[in-house]
C-alpha cells in the first residue's frame, strides 16, 4: 500500500481522500525540517502547502522511494524541482484551484491601501475617530500595471475593470490577441511603471523576476504609485521598497508575500503606507478545500494508476489514457531496454516512431519510457521523469515522429539509436492489442517476445548454429525456452535471439563466443 506524508497544513478532506483510495497517511502539518529529513523514506509521496521547503538534501534522503511531491497550491519555489527531476519524483501542483481566491485578495489588499482600512480600523477601535488622517484615494479610472498575466492576473485584470480601472499590462507571454480577449493594453515594463496608479504582481519568483521592483523601477514609476504583492517575496525588493516608501515616491505598499517567511520582524512592519498579511492569498475556505482535493487526487491517481497531471517535470497522462497507454508502456520500455543493452558507444541520438493505433495516443510518456530503459545501462539513477534531462546533459538529440500511414502492422513502435559508429533499429508491436513483440532488429524481421533472461547472437547465416549452440547450453545445463532466428537474406547476416530459463555464466558466454558461425553474442536481461 503506497505511503504519503502530508507536511503543511492542508483540508482534512486530503486525508479523507488519500484514505478512501486506499493509501496510508500521515498527517503532520508543521513537521520540523530535521523530521521530515529523516523520515522522507518511508514515504511514497509528500503532500505539502509554501512552508515545507523540499530541498535537494530532502530529495535526497527521499530518492528511491518518493515518487511524487504534490503542492496543495500553485507555487513551487520551496520545491527543488531540478533536484526532484533529477532524482526521478514528479512534482505537481494544483494550478487552478485558489487563483480566484488569491486574485480576490489582491483586489481586496488594493481596497484596503486605497482607503487605508487597517490603519483606521485599529484607530477607531483605539476610541480616536481621526476621520481627517485617513484620507484615500479612488480606484475609479485609476490605472492598474498588472505585472503577469496569467490565471490569477486575468481574474485581477477582469475584477478590476469591473471597478472601471484601466488596466495596462505587461507579460511576455501575452499575445495581442489574448490582450484584446482581456480588455487589457499591453504595455512594456518601463511603459508599466511610467503610467500605473497602482502596480500588482502576478509572476512566479524566478530568475527573471526577483528584485523586478527595485530602486531602478521604483525610480522609473510615477510618484505616489501603490505597489501591491500578493505573489512572492522577493520580487520587490524590500529595502528598496522601504527608501521609496520613505521618499514618498511609492505612496503605499500591500503585501502578502515577504523575502523571508514567516515574516516576523520584517523593517516594513514600522511604517504606516504599509498593509500586511501573513502569506494569507489562498486562504479560504473554498481554496483550500479545492486544492486539497484536486492534490489528494492527482498524487492517489499517480501512486495508484500512473495517471499524471499537473506535474511540472513529466508529461501528463489522462486516467483514461493511463490503461490503454500500460501495453505500450511495456512495450516501448522493451525496446529502449533492448537498445540500450545492445550499445556499447556514446549515444548521439534517440528517434521513436509511432504508427498505426499508438499514434493516436499520447505518445510523450512513451517516449520518455523509452529514452530512460536505452540510458539505463549507463545510469541506475534515470527514469521516465529525469530521462530527458539526462539525455540533454549527455548532448543526446531525442526526436519522436508520429506517422500518419497506414502501415504493415495495426500498430508499431520503432527506435532508433544513433551511435558515433552505427544507427540501429528495433521495432515492436502489440499481439492481441496488450502482448509486447519485436517485430524487427536491425531491418532484420523476427518475432519474439522479451524474458527475463535471453542470448542475443549475431551470426553468419550458415549450417550448424543451432546444433552447436544447443549442445553448448545442454552440457552447462541450460534450457532453451524460445529460438527466433532471422536473416537479412539466405547467406547472409542473421541474428538470434534465445530466451533461456537461467542467467548464462561467462565461461558458457565464452564457449558460445567460440562457434565459428557466431560473431557476437550478449546476454540481455528484461
Ligand atoms: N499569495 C498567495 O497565497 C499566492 C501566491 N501565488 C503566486 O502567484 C503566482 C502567479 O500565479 P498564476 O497566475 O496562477 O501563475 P501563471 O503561471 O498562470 O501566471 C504567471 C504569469 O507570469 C508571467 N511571467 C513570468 N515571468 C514574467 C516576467 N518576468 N514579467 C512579467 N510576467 C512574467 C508568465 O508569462 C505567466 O503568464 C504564482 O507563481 C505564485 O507564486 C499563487 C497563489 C497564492
Ligand atoms: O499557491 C500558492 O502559490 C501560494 O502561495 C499559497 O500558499 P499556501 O498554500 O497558502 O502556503
Amino acid at each position: 500500500m503506497p505511503k504519503v506524508l502530508i507536511s503543511d497544513k492542508l483540508s482534512d478532506r486530503a486525508v479523507e481522500i488519500f484514505k478512501e483510495r486506499g493509501i496510508e497517511v500521515d498527517f503532520e502539518p508543521g513537521l520540523p525540517a530535521e523530521d521530515l529529513l529523516k523520515r522522507i523514506g518511508d514515504y511514497d509521496g509528500l503532500a505539502i502547502r509554501s512552508a515545507t521547503k523540499v530541498t535537494e538534501e530532502v530529495l535526497n534522503a527521499g530518492a528511491g522511494r518518493l515518487k511524487v511531491v504534490g503542492r496543495a497550491g500553485i507555487g513551487v519555489d520551496n520545491v527543488d524541482l531540478p533536484a526532484a527531476t533529477r532524482n526521478g519524483t514528479v512534482v505537481m501542483n494544483t494550478p487552478f484551484g485558489n487563483s480566484i481566491t488569491t486574485a480576490e485578495h489582491a483586489i481586496a489588499m488594493m481596497m484596503a491601501l486605497a482607503r487605508q482600512i487597517p490603519a483606521a480600523d485599529a484607530s477607531t477601535r483605539a476610541g480616536k475617530w481621526e476621520k481627517s488622517k485617513f484620507m484615500g484615494v479612488e480606484l475609479f479610472g485609476k490605472t492598474l500595471g498588472l505585472v503577469g498575466a496569467g490565471n490569477i492576473g486575468c481574474i485581477v485584470a477582469d475584477r478590476a475593470q469591473g471597478l472601471k480601472m484601466k488596466v495596462v499590462a505587461f507579460d511576455p507571454f501575452l499575445s495581442p490577441e489574448r490582450a484584446r480577449e482581456l480588455g487589457v493594453e499591453r504595455v512594456t515594463i518601463d511603459e508599466l511603471l511610467a503610467r500605473a496608479d497602482f502596480i500588482t504582481l502576478h509572476t512566479p519568483l524566478t530568475d527573471g523576476t526577483r528584485n523586478l521592483l527595485n530602486a531602478d523601477a521604483f525610480a522609473k514609476c510615477r510618484k505616489g504609485v501603490r505597489i501591491i504583492n500578493c505573489a512572492r517575496g522577493g520580487i520587490v525588493n524590500e529595502a528598496d521598497l522601504k527608501d521609496a516608501l520613505e521618499s514618498g515616491q511609492v505612496a503605499g505598499a500591500a503585501l502578502d508575500v515577504f523575502e523571508v517567511e514567516p515574516a516576523r520582524d520584517n523593517p516594513l512592519f514600522a511604517m504606516d503606507n504599509v498593509v500586511a498579511t501573513p502569506h494569507l492569498g489562498a486562504a479560504t475556505e473554498e481554496a483550500q478545500e479545492n486544492v486539497a482535493l484536486q492534490v489528494a487526487e492527482q498524487m492517489s491517481d499517480y501512486l495508484l494508476t500512473g495517471a499524471v497531471s499537473n506535474a511540472l517535470n513529466m508529461p501528463s497522462i489522462s486516467a483514461e489514457d493511463a490503461p490503454r497507454l500500460q501495453p505500450y508502456m511495456t512495450l516501448a520500455c522493451q525496446l529502449g531496454s533492448f537498445a540500450g543493452q545492445v550499445t556499447e558507444t556514446a549515444i548521439k541520438a534517440v528517434t521513436v516512431e509511432f504508427e498505426g493505433h499508438v499514434a493516436k495516443l499520447n505518445v510523450k510518456p512513451l517516449v520518455q519510457a523509452a529514452l530512460a530503459e536505452v540510458m539505463k545501462p549507463f545510469s541506475d539513477a534515470v527514469n521516465m521523469v529525469n530521462a530527458p534531462v539526462f539525455a540533454r546533459e549527455r548532448g543526446i538529440e531525442v526526436s519522436e515522429i508520429v506517422h500518419d500511414r497506414p502501415g504493415d502492422y495495426q500498430t508499431l513502435i520503432k527506435l532508433t539509436v544513433k551511435t558515433e559508429r552505427f544507427e540501429r533499429s528495433v521495432s515492436g508491436t502489440l499481439f492481441g492489442g496488450k502482448l509486447p513483440r519485436l517485430v524487427n532488429i536491425k531491418g532484420i524481421s523476427v518475432e519474439a517476445e522479451l524474458t527475463e533472461h535471453m542470448l542475443y547472437i549475431t551470426n553468419h547465416d550458415k549450417p550448424g548454429l543451432i546444433g552447436g549452440l544447443g549442445s553448448v547450453l545442454a552440457d552447462a545445463g541450460i534450457n532453451i525456452a524460445t529460438f527466433h532466428l532471422g536473416r537479412a537474406a539466405a547467406g547472409g547476416d542473421a541474428i538470434a535471439l534465445i530466451a533461456v530459463d537461467d542467467s548464462v555464466p561467462p565461461d558458457v558466454m565464452e564457449k558460445l563466443q567460440a562457434l565459428p558461425q557466431i560473431m557476437q553474442v550478449k546476454t540481455l536481461n528484461f
